[in-house]
């Protein structure tokens, strides 16, 4: 399916967004992930309700706004984690409204979480084989065809180890991955998100709690998956990270899209400045929802 697109360049990609105008819901040049009307409640509290947004392919967007805005709500059921109230999704043409997390992944689509789901009673190359199991090992008919399943064990560990090299934990790979570092289990964490070969990666945090040293390398990884071809959504506080890699970004406020924009259009956005100093919020009498 998207193999193509996972190829095509990131830089080829990006120039395309320069004509894209700064307005929340925008269409893209070349959208890999739409979404339409996506809405979910918490009992009375709207967490998401986005009208209409756009991921550009082959891009790096990052998704901002202030606690509470919805982002990782977003991320959880665009990634199939969690169940959308209302709204539809597409990635790459095909419909994902409503597939479980494994079935959005075997598309293309992956993602990483805020806090990271490394087990640290297992080894570092452990974790990373653990990416790979839901898939054929666990069903009946390919215990049948072992041979099939070994082939792919091979292949999964190869993958692997390419990986945690690339990730310089090439080292620590039989370590237990209880004694890494915060900021090398992030870097696990995104390396496991890769074993999949995803096509679109997104990522909650990435850097959070990570030391500047190791931040650079982070951001020098997404950068470089970017430029291999792979479309990066990511959410971050940060906004030195997001103004430095970032070719695109989307704002979110209460749950709603408020703005989009190039980097630093959108630090300038009214919009984007209201929903960080909370000017919603202070109104007297304003529920949510309806200002
Ligand atoms: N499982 C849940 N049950 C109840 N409320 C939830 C749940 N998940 C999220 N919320 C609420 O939904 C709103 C959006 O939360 P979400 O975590 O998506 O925001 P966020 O933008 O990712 O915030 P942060 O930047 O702090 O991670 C918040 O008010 C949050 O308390």
């Amino acid at each position: 399916m998207s193999d193509d697109h996972a190829r095509t360049p990131g830089a080829a990609a990006r120039p395309r967004l320069a004509g894209t105008l700064p307005e929340p819901g925008v269409p893209k040049p070349d959208a890999l992930l739409v979404l339409d009307g996506v809405s979910r409640s918490f009992g009375g509290l709207t967490a998401v309700r986005v009208d209409h947004l756009e991921v550009q392919r082959g891009a790096i967007t990052a998704l901002i706004g202030p606690n509470g805005a919805g982002k990782t709500t977003l991320f959880n059921i665009v990634s199939g984690f969690d169940r959308a109230d209302g709204g539809r999704w597409w990635f790459d043409g095909h419909p994902l409204t409503g597939r479980p997390a494994h079935r959005v992944a075997r598309h293309g689509l992956v993602r990483t979480f805020q806090l990271t789901r490394v087990i640290p009673r297992l080894s570092v190359r452990e974790n990373m084989l653990l990416a790979t199991s839901g898939q054929r090992g666990e069903q009946l008919l390919p215990a049948l065809l072992r041979p099939l399943w070994h082939g792919q064990e091979r292949e999964a560990g190869r993958r692997a180890d390419e990986l945690l090299e690339r990730f310089r934990l090439g080292q620590l790979r039989d370590d237990y991955a209880g004694t890494l570092s915060g900021g090398q289990r992030k870097l696990l964490e995104l390396a496991r998100a890769l074993m999949a070969r995803p096509v679109m990666v997104l990522l909650d945090e990435p850097m959070a709690g990570v030391n500047p040293a190791l931040t650079q390398t982070l951001l020098g990884h997404i950068t470089r998956l970017r430029d291999e071809g792979m479309t990066v959504c990511f959410v971050e506080h940060d906004m030195d990270v997001v103004m430095g890699i970032s070719d695109w970004v989307a704002v979110m406020a209460d749950g709603r899209l408020v703005a989009e924009g190039p980097p630093h259009t959108c630090a300038r956005n009214p919009s984007v400045v209201d929903a960080y100093l909370g000017k919603r919020h202070d109104e007297p009498g304003t529920p949510q929802g309806q200002e």
